[in-house]
């Protein structure tokens, strides 16, 4: 899109954001613009009645004083309007601007886009320009206007006047705005070039002042090796910017001196005037100010139309990356409730173009109320079993189906309400402990019977009772919530309430538990998935886990292995064929028992 594009849409989202403001600064710029010149030229009239052969009557030298003392107040006021009204423009803008970016982001179906670098360039890019361009490019193109208003205002006395001076002054004035324009551009380029090095400088900084990093931190010593890769990428990106800003100052110095010989080469020329007697002191008075007004507003709209060009640039991201098309394409269809079965059909699927194929061709069925569990050595593709019936990622080949219905055909939403789920990498949210079960059914967060239920049934009811504000105790210690700091659980704690989260969803469809268990203590562990097994009896779910004891009872198990389902069956039937499901659990089982013969 092309830059007056990019400025029409950003002038549109500031009317859409604050229309009285934004019109009332623009009229307020145009009296702005227009007041200099007409007081230059008041005072003209004023001293040339003062020192005329035949001095004016007192009445109009007293009239034009007035005029010229109400002019230079109402002048003031207007100024101050006009900050006023571009402080609420800025607001509205600002608000407007975050909160399309937020939704925008949150509009994001699926995991892709956060894994890629480019997008999390931009998404940098695009946030820095919701607060700072939209407002910029209003804000600069109103100053400008006030400055060609003004430079046109003298332009239109002088060339009334004295026609040569007003072009000259014109003329001398467009290397400034070439200069400036030029360097507009190399500041843009010179932030964008920075984008990626410094979000990886943000990343090391936070790991330095995170909670969560600071145990590996002091016993491996990585705070200094850190700290020194920060300083590094920070040393080299504030690099890039001092040099732009050294360009800049050396161009500026530059335009400076040009300027002082143009209001020094008119200053002698308009002074020998009135010396011979040819311009009146009138005139020199409104010349001296015309320079001194047209250098000014020229330098005015230089710098604005610079500031705009490179907010324009920066408004670019933010621009593409709202009106840029959705990342997972959805159905309009809502996903009616389950009856029949979730199936996958020779699914493929890897993350990247180049990357290996995570999996090769899986098809399998979740049967309406059966239970299905997924075995499998690390990294055989089990999580990622479960990221694609969530629809986190679209398979490359091959489809997943909710009764029939492909499961992109039906919208994100509808699809994500049917499904509860508990994820090996979960969240641990620095907010109360309602938050971390509520968070599992927003639309039931205030019910804190159902929290409390769900909490039950992951055994951290009674834990969460017993701390000093029961459920809304702030499960942090880098926040706190007024005075009251708030605690921090055990990691098993945290997996019970994200599997207490994944609860919430009384009524979910599809159940989904990847390793729900891998932090408990063994006694837990066996009665959580006591009543997970009577939680699931009737209702479809997905158990993944590394304890072959809790997929045992599960109605189906499946053996992924090399991309493929290698082996499928229930337990029983999975130990007579002597698989690798039989090896594992049969490991698993030599393990316990050597352990409890010692
Ligand atoms: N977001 C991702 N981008 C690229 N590759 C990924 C991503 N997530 C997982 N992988 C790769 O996909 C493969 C399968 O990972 P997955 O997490 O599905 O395995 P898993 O069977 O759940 O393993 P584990 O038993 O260790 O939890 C791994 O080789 C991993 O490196």
């Amino acid at each position: 899109m092309s830059r007056w594009g990019l400025a029409r849409r950003a002038f549109a989202l500031g009317w859409r954001a604050a229309p009285v403001a934004v019109s009332v600064s623009l009229v307020l710029a145009l009296v702005a613009g227009a007041g200099p010149a007409g007081l230059a030229y008041l005072s003209k009239l004023l001293i040339d009645a003062l020192v005329a052969p035949s001095p004016a009557g007192a009445r109009t030298v007293a009239g034009l004083a007035v005029a010229t003392g109400l002019g230079a107040g109402a002048l003031a006021v207007a100024a101050m309007l006009r900050q006023l009204a571009a402080g609420a423009a800025q607001r509205g803008l600002l608000l407007r601007s975050q909160d399309l970016l937020y939704s925008r982001v949150n509009a994001i179906g699926g995991l892709g886009p956060f894994e890629d670098p480019g997008t999390q360039d931009r998404l940098r890019l695009a946030d820095e320009a919701a607060t700072s361009a939209p407002t910029d490019i209003v804000d600069g193109v109103i100053d400008a206007v006030v400055g060609v208003v003004s430079v046109l205002g003298f332009v239109a006395v002088l060339l009334a006047m004295w026609p040569p001076l007003g072009v000259a002054l014109l003329v001398a004035e467009a290397p400034a705005l070439l200069t400036h324009l030029w360097l507009a551009r190399r500041s843009a380029t010179a932030t964008e070039s920075v984008a990626a090095p410094q979000r990886r400088q943000f990343f090391y900084r936070s790991l330095l002042t995170d909670l969560r990093a600071a145990k590996e931190l002091r016993l491996y010593g990585t705070g200094g090796l850190l700290h020194g890769r920060a300083m590094a990428l920070l040393r080299d990106t504030s690099g890039v910017r001092y040099a732009v800003e050294r360009r800049e100052t050396v161009a500026q110095a530059w335009l400076a001196v040009l300027a002082t010989a143009v209001t020094a080469g008119v200053t002698v020329f308009v002074v020998l005037g009135v010396y011979r007697g040819r311009i009146s002191l009138g005139d020199m008075t409104l010349y001296l100010a015309a320079v001194a007004g047209v250098q000014a507003a020229v330098r005015g709209v230089i710098f604005q139309l610079g500031r705009v060009s490179a907010s324009l640039r920066l408004f670019r991201h933010f621009d593409e990356l709202l009106s840029g098309p959705a990342d997972l394409a959805q159905g309009d269809a809502e996903l009616a409730p389950l009856h029949g079965a979730v199936r996958l059909h020779d699914v493929w699927f890897r993350y990247g173009p180049d990357g290996p194929w995570i999996l090769r061709g899986v098809s399998l069925t979740i049967e309406h109320g059966r239970s299905l569990g997924v075995v499998g050595l690390n990294g055989a593709g089990k999580s990622t079993l479960v990221k694609l019936l969530c629809r986190f990622y679209d398979p490359q080949r091959g489809r997943i189906t909710w009764d029939g219905v492909d499961i992109r055909d039906v919208t994100l939403a509808s699809l994500r309400a049917r499904i509860g789920a508990t994820f090996q990498d979960y969240m641990t949210y620095e907010l109360s402990a309602a938050d971390n079960v509520g968070f599992g059914d927003v639309e039931h967060l205030p019910d804190r019977a159902r929290i409390e239920q769900a909490a039950a049934r992951a055994e951290i009811d009674g834990a969460v009772r017993a701390l000093p504000r029961g459920y809304d105790t702030l499960l942090s210690r880098s926040f706190a919530d007024g005075e009251q700091h708030g605690v921090l659980l055990s990691g098993g704690q945290w997996q019970r309430l994200a599997l207490a989260r994944s609860l919430m969803r009384a009524d979910a469809d599809l159940l989904i538990l990847d390793e729900p268990s891998s932090g408990l203590d063994a006694l837990a562990e066996q009665r959580i998935h006591r009543q997970l097994a009577l939680l699931r009896q009737g209702r479809t779910s997905v158990l993944v886990s590394h304890r072959m004891a809790a997929l045992r009872e599960a109605d189906e198990i499946v053996v992924l292995a090399d991309g493929i389902v290698a082996e499928r069956g229930a337990h029983a039937s999975l130990m007579a064929a002597h698989g690798l499901y039989a090896e594992l659990f049969t490991a698993q089982a030599a393990g316990f028992q050597l352990e409890a013969s010692r």
